[in-house]
């Protein structure tokens, strides 16, 4: 089949590229013109495990290519993807106009029956927007093709997103239009070829599993998160607690981890995003994922706090080693990392920090600027070198095994600070090391 994918970030580009790996042939389309001049040249903007030799075997392929030009996209395929981003509103509210440009653009250069698919994360009611802003444009235009707009929210995470998108626990199409349904099957049907995984739901159903699976994975790491602050007062140890809740099936074991909250371009958002949506459209007051939200915010100034415990209120002339700056594992993205809040809360203090991230550092000299206090090491143990204290902000495989009797002599305190429990606390501890970590 052909297809067009509108916009080139994580999504788009990890769809349009898997799409195009079991055949498909894809045009992606951005408005980012540096971003499609990098990618004309196999180069991909983002880090994602797989991604770049993918891209390039499908370009290689003549399966994949990229363009700025709205015209030729909208013309080339009747499947058009939106998969731009979302961002939050000056109120919280998701923020539409990239995904109403996007129709716009589609409804401007169509040519016959055309498809809109949904990809992005937006509230209930958005495809009928975007039918609205479709059915204008073309009204505008004085032509009447036919179109059908469908929800299909991806579920992919950042650092597995090709694993994911090859290998999804379910596909969801939201769709009422009985040729656009029989497309969309036969577009996954190399997705599921030994179990059924496509839901089909009405399209408002489809929009709220999107938020509804966010928010209450989100709910289940807030959850776990004040249960570990409260285990830590209360002498119990968080780790033994999760392995003896998890362990019923109703519970499970999966996103049941403590740290230093939640971060990312989704789970801040889309719990946002909910709140407002039905505070606005339906007048409900969402008290659980306001508490889920305001527990985060606290959780990401928990290992501020706890350095403040161990050197005191005022932090000027101490030095710390952070290790992990993206918000996650396997990818370099920083949006709305944990690290930010811990860097700003240290520099406010009057700390010094020497960070490492094996690939998030030039995002964070993006994101971050240049503020004084604040320098990059090029490696893990460069950046403990003359430090007080070891903080740790994202498990980061590398991290995992560390010599801690280096450690121990090399820091100018044994003091290890550990946002994400990635060691067993009696053994650092013989080992002659202070070891603070989440909820133990
Ligand atoms: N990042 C994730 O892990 C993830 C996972 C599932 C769903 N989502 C959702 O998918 C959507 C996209 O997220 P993302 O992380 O890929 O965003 P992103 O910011 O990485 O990429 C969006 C891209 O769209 C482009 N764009 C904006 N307007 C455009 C237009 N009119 N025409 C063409 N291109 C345009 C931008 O230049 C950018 O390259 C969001 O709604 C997000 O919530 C994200
Ligand atoms: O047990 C856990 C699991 C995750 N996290 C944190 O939660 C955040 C989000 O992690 P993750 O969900 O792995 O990454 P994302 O790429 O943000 O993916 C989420 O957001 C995407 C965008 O909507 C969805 O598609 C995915 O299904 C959903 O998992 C990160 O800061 C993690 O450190 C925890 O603190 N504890």
């Amino acid at each position: 089949m052909k297809i067009t994918m509108i916009g080139t970030g994580y999504v788009g580009l990890v769809s349009g590229t898997c799409l195009a790996e079991v055949g498909n042939h894809v045009l992606c389309l951005d408005t980012d013109a540096g971003k499609i001049a990098r990618l004309q040249q196999g180069e991909v903007p983002i880090f994602e495990p797989g991604l770049e030799a993918m891209v390039r075997r499908n370009m290689a392929a003549g399966r994949l290519s990229f363009t700025t030009d709205v015209k030729a996209a909208a013309e080339f395929a009747t499947m058009q993807f939106i998969a731009v981003g979302t961002p939050p509103d000056e109120d919280g509210s998701a923020d539409l106009q990239y995904v109403l440009a996007a129709a716009r653009g589609i409804a401007q250069h169509m040519t016959g029956f055309r498809v809109i698919v949904d990809k992005s994360t937006v509230p209930v009611g958005t495809a009928d927007k975007v039918q609205a802003e479709i059915a204008a444009t073309l009204q505008r235009r004085g032509s009447a093709h036919p179109f059908a707009v469908v929800s299909n929210p991806e579920f992919l995470k950042e650092g597995a997103a090709v694993e994911d998108f090859m290998r999804p626990d379910r596909i969801i199409v939201g769709a009422s239009n009985e040729q656009a349904i029989a497309l969309m099957r036969a577009l996954y049907a190399p997705f599921q070829r030994n179990h059924e995984r496509l839901v089909l739901t009405d399209v408002r159903s489809a929009e709220l599993i999107k938020y509804a699976a966010n928010a209450m994975l989100a709910t289940r790491i807030s959850f776990m998160n004040e249960m570990a602050n409260l285990a830590e007062r209360l002498g119990a140890d968080i780790e033994l607690v999760r392995r003896g809740i998890g362990s019923d099936p109703r519970i499970g074991y999966d996103f049941l981890y403590p740290g230093c909250g939640y971060g990312g371009s989704c789970f801040p958002k889309d719990v946002k995003a909910l709140i407002r949506t039905a505070a606005i459209e339906a007048g409900i007051e969402m008290q659980v994922l306001k508490a889920v939200e305001s527990a985060n915010e606290a959780q990401k100034h928990v290992l501020a706090g706890k350095v403040r415990r161990r050197f005191g209120e005022d932090l000027h002339g101490r030095r710390f080693a952070l290790w992990g700056l993206a918000f996650k594992p396997n990818t370099d993205d920083m949006r709305e990392a944990p690290s930010r809040v811990l860097v700003a809360d240290l520099l406010a203090a009057g700390a010094e920090i020497v960070a490492y991230d094996p690939v998030a550092m030039d995002e964070a000299r993006r994101v971050l600027g240049a503020p004084s206090g604040l320098q990059f090491a090029d490696s893990a143990m460069q950046a403990v070198e003359g430090a007080d204290a070891l903080l740790i902000a994202t498990e980061w495989k590398e991290f995992r095994s560390p010599d801690f009797d280096t450690l121990r002599s090399t820091l100018r305190h044994p003091v290890i600070i550990d946002g994400r429990n990635l060691y067993d606390p009696a053994l650092v501890r013989t080992l002659g090391l202070e070891y603070f970590p989440i909820g133990r």
